[in-house]
C-alpha cells in the first residue's frame, strides 16, 4: 500500500502517518537528514522562511552534541575547572581541598543529557511545526529520501526544493592489532561512563583527548596521554598546548609525545588493557580512550544514488550547497569545514536563508562575502574554546596559518600576569595571549588565549576579526578595570610600542 501526502497545505505538521506494508510517500519543501543541533537549526530556519520541513533522525533528537559530546563533556569539566579556579582564590582555597564528589558529578552529567531521552527536543520540533520521522534515512535519487523506521516501516519523502544532509560525524578508530576486541572508549564512552577508571590511557592529543584527560583526571583517574606529534592541541598556537601540557603534567598526568601505538591487548575483552608502543614500551590502564579524530556519517546514506561517493565528507560552496547539485545541501560536521556546534549552527542559519531565497526565486549573489547567504566566517573567523585547565581559546588565523596564507603579519604576545584583572581572578595567574595583525590593513586576523577564565574573552576577539575593526579604532574600545579583558589593552599597547 502506498499513500501519498503533500505537506504544502498544513506545513507538514502531524500529517501522513499510515501503517501499511508498503512505503508511505510524503512531499515537503525541505527534507533534513539528521536532527543534531545543525539539522534542528536548518529545519527551524527554513520554517522561518515559510517552507514546510520534515526531519529524519535515527537516534536521539539533539544529536551527538547533546548526548555524547559538548553537553556531557562540559558537565564533567565544569566542576573540575570551578574547583581549580577556587583553589587560586585566597580565603576560598581552604574550603575546596577535598576530591570532587565523582558520583554527584556523574549524576549531574546524566541530568544535563536528560538521561539520554529526547522528549523535550521532540516537543520543540512539534512546537515549530516540523514533522519528525524516526529512522535511518537514505537518499533515493535526486530530492528523494527513503526512511526505514524502527519497526521496519518505510517512508519515502520527496523534497520540492532541497534535501539537507546534517548527519554529523563519528569517532575514528585506527586499524591496530587487538583494538576491536579491546573494547576501547571513544568519545561516546568517555562522555557517558558511569564510573571512574582508576587508570585511563588516552590516545590522541587533540581537543577530545585533552578535554577528557582533564575531566577524568579531576574525577580521580591516573591519566597517561599518548601523543603522536610533538605537543597538545596542534591546531592552536604552540604556546597554548605547551601551557596546557605543563598544567596536566603538574597535576600528575604522564604525557608522552612523539609516540606511536603499535597494538592493544585486552585478553577476553575484560580486565586491564595494555597499549603497546612502537619500540616495545607498554602502558597498562583500566580503560583506553581513542580520541583520534572523526569520520563523516555518510557510509550508508545512499550517496551513490546521486553520483557521490559513500563515506566521503561532502564538499560544499559558501551557501552550503553540495558541489555539482542544485538541491542538495550538507551542513555541520558532515562538510568538514569546522567540526563545532556553534559553527554548524551558523552554517544552518546561512543554508536555511539560501534555501528560502532560492525557493522564493531569488538566487543569492555569488561570491558576496558576509551576506546572509554566505558562510564567510568558516574561512576567516572560526572561534573555539577548549574547556581544559587552563582554558584555551582561539579565533581566526594563527601566526603560522596567516603566514602560510601569504599575509604580511606581526604577532604580539602578552604575559597575562601583567593584567590587573588576571591577578584578581586567580592568585599566581598563569596565562598568555597573542594577537596576529595584518600589517597591510592594520586589522586583527586572529587571536589566541590560554589561562583561567579566558573562554569568555574569546567573543571580543571574534567581533574584532569579523568586524575587521582597525587597530586605530580598537584603541578606543576601552576594557573595564580590573577585568581579564584588559588583556586587549596590553596587546594593543604591545603592538603600538
Ligand atoms: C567529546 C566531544 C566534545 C565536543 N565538544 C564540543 C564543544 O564543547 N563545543 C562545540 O562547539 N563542539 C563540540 N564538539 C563537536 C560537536 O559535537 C559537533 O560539531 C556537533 O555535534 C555537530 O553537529 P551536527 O548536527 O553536524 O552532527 P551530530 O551532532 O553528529 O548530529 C547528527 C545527527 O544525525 C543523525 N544521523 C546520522 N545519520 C543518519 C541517517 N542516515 N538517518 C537519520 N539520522 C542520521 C545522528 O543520529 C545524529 O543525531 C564536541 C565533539 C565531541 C566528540
Ligand atoms: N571544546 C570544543 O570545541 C570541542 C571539544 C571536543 C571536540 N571538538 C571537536 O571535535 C572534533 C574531533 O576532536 P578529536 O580530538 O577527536 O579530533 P582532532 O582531529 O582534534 O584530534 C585527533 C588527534 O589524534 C591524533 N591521531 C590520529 N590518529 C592517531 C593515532 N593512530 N595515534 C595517535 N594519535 C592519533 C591526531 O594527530 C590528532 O592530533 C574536533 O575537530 C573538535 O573541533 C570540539
Amino acid at each position: 500500500m502506498t499513500r501519498t501526502v503533500d505537506a504544502g497545505q498544513d506545513h507538514g505538521h502531524g500529517h501522513g502517518q499510515t501503517h501499511g506494508h508498503g512505503a508511505e510517500e510524503s512531499t515537503y519543501d525541505v527534507v533534513v537528514l539528521g536532527a543534531g543541533p545543525v539539522g534542528e537549526n536548518v529545519a527551524d530556519r527554513v520554517r522561518a522562511a515559510g517552507l514546510t520541513a520534515a526531519i529524519v533522525e535515527a537516534e536521539l533528537i539533539g544529536g551527538e552534541c547533546s548526548y555524547w559530546a559538548c553537553m556531557p563533556s562540559k558537565a564533567l569539566l565544569r566542576p573540575a575547572i570551578a574547583r581549580s579556579d577556587a583553589r587560586k582564590v585566597a580565603g576560598l582555597r581552604e574550603s575546596v581541598y577535598g576530591p570532587l564528589d565523582a558520583l554527584e558529578v556523574l549524576r549531574h552529567r546524566d541530568t544535563v543529557v536528560g538521561h539520554w531521552k529526547d522528549d523535550g527536543q521532540v516537543d520543540w520540533l512539534d512546537s515549530i511545526g516540523v514533522r519528525l520521522f524516526r529512522g535511518h534515512g537514505r537518499l533515493a535519487g535526486p530530492r528523494r529520501v527513503a526512511v526505514t523506521g524502527p519497526e521496519g516501516d518505510e517512508h519515502v519523502l520527496t523534497a520540492r526544493h532541497a534535501v539537507a544532509v546534517c548527519t554529523g560525524s563519528r569517532a575514528v578508530l585506527p586499524d591496530l592489532p587487538g583494538l576491536p576486541g579491546a573494547r576501547p572508549w571513544t568519545s561516546r564512552e568517555a562522555t557517558s561512563s558511569d564510573r571512574v577508571p582508576a587508570r585511563l590511557t588516552v590516545v590522541g592529543g587533540g581537543v577530545v583527548g585533552v578535554e577528557m584527560a582533564t575531566a577524568w583526571q579531576a574525577l580521580g583517574a591516573k591519566v597517561t596521554l599518548l601523543v603522536r606529534g610533538g605537543g597538545l592541541l596542534p591546531r592552536m598556537e604552540p604556546f597554548v598546548g605547551e601551557r596546557v601540557a605543563a598544567a596536566l603534567a603538574m597535576r600528575g598526568a604522564d604525557i608522552r609525545t612523539g609516540v606511536d601505538v603499535a597494538a592493544v591487548v585486552r585478553d577476553g575483552g575484560t580486565g586491564p588493557v595494555t597499549v603497546v608502543l612502537e619500540g616495545g614500551d607498554h602502558v597498562e590502564g583500566d580503560e583506553v580512550l581513542f580520541a583520534t579524530g572523526r569520520a563523516p556519517r555518510t557510509e550508508d546514506l545512499g550517496l551513490e544514488t546521486v553520483g557521490l561517493a559513500p563515506g566521503s565528507w561532502l564538499d560544499v560552496d559558501d551557501s552550503l550547497r553540495v558541489t555539482g547539485t542544485d538541491w542538495l545541501y550538507a551542513v555541520g560536521d558532515v562538510n568538514h569545514r569546522a567540526l563545532l556546534t556553534h559553527q554548524g549552527k551558523y552554517q544552518a542559519r546561512i543554508a536555511g536563508a539560501a534555501i528560502g531565497a532560492r525557493a522564493h526565486g531569488t538566487e543569492p549573489a555569488a561570491g558576496e562575502s558576509w551576506s546572509a547567504h554566505t558562510a564567510t566566517a568558516d574561512h576567516a573567523a572560526v572561534p573555539q574554546v577548549v574547556f581544559c585547565d587552563p582554558e584555551a581559546a582561539a579565533v581566526g588565523l594563527s601566526l603560522a596559518e596567516a603566514e602560510r596564507a601569504g599575509h604580511r603579519v606581526r604577532a604580539v604576545d602578552v604575559d597575562m600576569r601583567q593584567v590587573a584583572g588576571a591577578g584578581l581572578y586567580a592568585q599566581g595567574y598563569q596565562g598568555q595571549a597573542r594577537m596576529v595583525v595584518d600589517l597591510e590593513r592594520e586589522v586583527v586576523l586572529g587571536a589566541s588565549f590560554v589561562g583561567p577564565g579566558i573562554g569568555e574573552l574569546l567573543h571580543s576577539a571574534t567581533v574584532a576579526v569579523v568586524g575587521e575593526v582597525p587597530i586605530s579604532r580598537l584603541w578606543h574600545a576601552v576594557p573595564s578595570y580590573p577585568t581579564l579583558s584588559e588583556t586587549w589593552l596590553r596587546l594593543l599597547e604591545a603592538y603600538r610600542g
